[in-house]
């Protein structure tokens, strides 16, 4: 029986996914968490813990590094909340352009009086502009940013798309109407609005930074929807102040951009639909089960992906360094067992690689398992029976 323990509130659709060889449950001696953005950064993982799948995009409250080095497949559900975020970004760009949230607040304060009386002279505070035909730049044109852009697209936006590492999968999903351009400064100058859907990490943190602002064109509305960060609150607000930012909006919320009329902050609820949470628990509760059963790595953001159909009777899967010879080692270790490759697949995602091999003629398991697990730069071994 496999051990799941759940951080955060985990979909009940995703829970009932699992058949009847897993137990959900808070205990610590788990072989697999089900997260979302629970922070595992200063969290103990256990010795039989052998993957973290994260209900969501972001990955980024994950220790990818040590999670490698202990053996450990770490996995996310890109695409699952994509449509809940283009349908909010969507949704505040009208509200921006339209002064929605003024305009309610007016007609609430003055719900006392006869509103008719005053209604076409308070119009005029209200004025707003239209999506058609503005300008707008994305930024990362992934599973949430490809979205955003082809809806804009189609509600007559004009709009440049800047992904310098953009995927083949994510090229196709890119209406042909959007504009691909090479560079940060050809999406933003001129744009009306700028929006920035990419993973936070090293290179993305202060992406969006005071250079960017100033390339800005003046009355540019802001989106981040992304991660706190990766725009620079710092110089959001010396530019809200200078009146080049017309609107931050954004889904990450600090002391030093609340409570101001030009910043709109809500509490993280891009992915906080009923369809996406549903989507992302599933879709994670699958890959959690297909990982234990057969290794398969498809979607895996710490190790190459790798799928090998699983005929039996054992395969042995191995994370582990990518450094020469290193396959060399693992079947000189089967060969002197007396043990037969059926199938073997290797694949290598930067320092780190992941080899499935199927055999048959294991006698000794456990001697030959603690042997691969030896060789230096080996971080975890699994044994796995059809
Ligand atoms: N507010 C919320 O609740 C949600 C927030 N997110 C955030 O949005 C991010 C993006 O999500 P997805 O689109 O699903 O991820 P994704 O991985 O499908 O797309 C990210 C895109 O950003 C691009 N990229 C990376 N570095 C870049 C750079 N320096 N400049 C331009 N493009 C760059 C990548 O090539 C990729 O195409 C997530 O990592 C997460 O942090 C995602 C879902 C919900
Ligand atoms: O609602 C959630 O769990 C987080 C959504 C999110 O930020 C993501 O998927 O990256």
């Amino acid at each position: 029986m496999y051990q799941v323990k759940t951080y955060n509130v985990i979909a009940q659709e995703g829970l009932d996914t699992f058949t009847k060889d897993y137990q959900i449950n808070k205990s610590d001696h788990a072989d697999a968490f089900l997260i979302r953005s629970a922070d595992m950064h200063h969290v103990n993982f256990p010795d039989r813990l052998k993957v973290i799948a994260r209900s969501g995009a972001g990955f980024n409250n994950i220790p990818l590094e040590r999670a490698t080095k202990q053996g450990i497949a770490v996995f996310n559900t890109a695409g699952s909340n994509a449509n809940a975020v283009r349908e909010l970004v969507i949704a505040v760009m009208v509200a921006t352009s339209r002064n929605l949230i003024p305009a309610y607040h007016y007609a609430e304060q003055n719900s006392g009086a006869d509103i008719s009386l005053h209604t076409e002279k308070a119009k005029d505070n209200f004025r707003g502009s239209e999506l058609a035909g503005k300008k707008l730049a994305v930024i990362g044109v992934g599973h949430v940013g490809s979205l955003v852009a082809n809806a804009a697209s189609a509600l007559g936006m004009d709009v440049y798309g800047y992904d310098p590492y953009l995927n083949t999968d994510a090229a196709w999903r890119i209406s042909t109407s959007i504009h691909r351009v090479d560079s940060m400064k050809e999406a933003i100058q001129n744009a009306d609005y700028v929006t920035v859907h990419v993973p936070k990490n090293k290179q993305t943190t202060g992406l969006i930074s005071a250079k960017e602002m100033e390339m800005m064109k003046p009355g540019v509305h802001l989106f981040n929807y992304s991660r706190i960060g990766i725009v620079n609150n710092t110089d959001v607000v010396k530019y809200l102040d200078n009146h080049k930012i017309k609107t931050y909006a954004t889904d990450f919320g600090e002391d030093q951009i609340l409570g101001r009329d030009d910043v709109i902050v809500t509490p993280h609820i891009g992915g906080a639909t009923h369809e996406a949470e549903r989507n992302g628990s599933t879709q994670a509760a699958r890959t959690i089960m297909k990982y234990l059963k057969t290794g398969d790595t498809t979607n895996s953001v710490n190790l190459p992906q790798l799928r090998l159909p699983f005929e039996g009777p054992l395969r042995i899967t191995l994370i582990h360094q990518n450094v020469p010879k290193m396959v060399g080692k693992l079947t000189d270790i089967l060969g002197d067992a007396g043990v037969n490759i059926d199938k073997m697949s290797n694949a290598s995602l930067e320092h780190t690689a992941y080899t499935i091999i199927d055999v048959d003629g294991l006698k000794d398991e456990q001697k030959v398992l603690n042997q691969l697990k030896q060789i230096d730069g080996v971080y975890g071994v699994r044994l796995l029976k059809k």
